[in-house]
């Protein structure tokens, strides 16, 4: 069977152009010392942490606001063992016995290994071409690359060669997940992965939880989506996102990323 048409709607997440502007507000911490302290012992402990409340509310509502109402998505999976992005219009326009070969294709990779679904929005990559023009976004994309962000990895990390951080926007809807993985790729330098969470009216029931999977495949710790809460973990360390619920109507958003080591290619 050909799937060639499933060329025409590959991810495009579009054009525009433009530096966010620098009269927008800093997004800002609200995490405090003592937070901050507690987050670095309950790391070294468990080599993962959530904090809650992690960054000024009216940051964090700014925040949702600008991924709720996002619209630039590329729906990412695997199909054939490689990497594939969508454009979710695309797809959503195929008629259905073609939509039908998609989910196949990649359920079939769900079966045979490691396999994600969900749509993502590259900051990092959108940033370094000069194209990340929404101003809140920028001013996230500003904060998880500010020496506020990175100071406070370190802190909570114990690894003082943290040098700087990627992102991305990502929101999984119902029917979306990550399989269990490590998040460790040769040559990115990842030292931990981070999840700011701006997830609203979410319960443990709804899925989408980070789940963190130990020695003997259970799931030792589960963080279930909340608004406005900071998870970071050591690289490498198993974990998944386990799938979305068939009815849940709302999104699971965040921005994730992963601090790393090491000299920033091209910059
Ligand atoms: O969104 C999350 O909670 C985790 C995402 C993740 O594991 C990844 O992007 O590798
Ligand atoms: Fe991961």
């Amino acid at each position: 069977m050909t799937t060639a048409w499933l060329h025409h709607v590959s991810g495009d997440a579009g054009p525009a152009v433009n530096d966010p502007s620098s009269t927008i507000e800093r997004v800002r911490l609200a995490a405090g010392r003592g937070q901050v302290a507690d987050a670095a012992r309950r790391f070294a402990r468990d080599r993962r942490v959530l904090i809650e409340n992690v960054l000024r509310e009216e940051d964090a509502a700014r925040l949702h606001a600008a991924a709720a109402s996002w619209t630039r998505w590329n729906l990412v999976t695997r199909i054939d063992s490689a990497h594939r992005d969508f454009n979710p219009a695309g797809l959503a326009a195929l008629p259905q016995d073609k939509a039908a070969v998609v989910q196949g294709l990649i359920d079939r990779e769900a079966r045979q290994g490691f396999q994600y679904l969900f749509e993502t929005y590259a900051l990092y990559d959108a940033a370094r071409a000069g194209r990340l023009d929404d101003p809140d976004l920028g001013a996230a994309f500003a904060f998880v690359r500010s020496p506020e962000f990175l100071e406070l990895a370190r802190t909570i990390t114990g690894r003082s060669e943290i040098a700087y951080a990627d992102a991305q926007l990502t929101r999984f809807r119902a029917g979306h997940y990550l399989a269990r993985h490590d998040d460790a790729v040769d040559g990115k330098n990842r030292v931990a992965a981070y999840v700011i969470n701006l997830t609203r009216g979410w319960r443990a029931d709804c899925g989408g939880q980070l789940q963190f999977v130990d020695g003997d495949g259970h799931v030792e710790r589960a963080y279930t989506p909340t608004f406005n809460a900071l998870a970071m973990f050591e690289v490498p360390t198993p974990h998944a996102v386990s799938p979305v619920a068939p009815w849940v109507d709302g999104h699971r958003l965040s921005i994730t990323g992963w601090l790393r080591s090491g000299r920033e290619a091209g910059v």
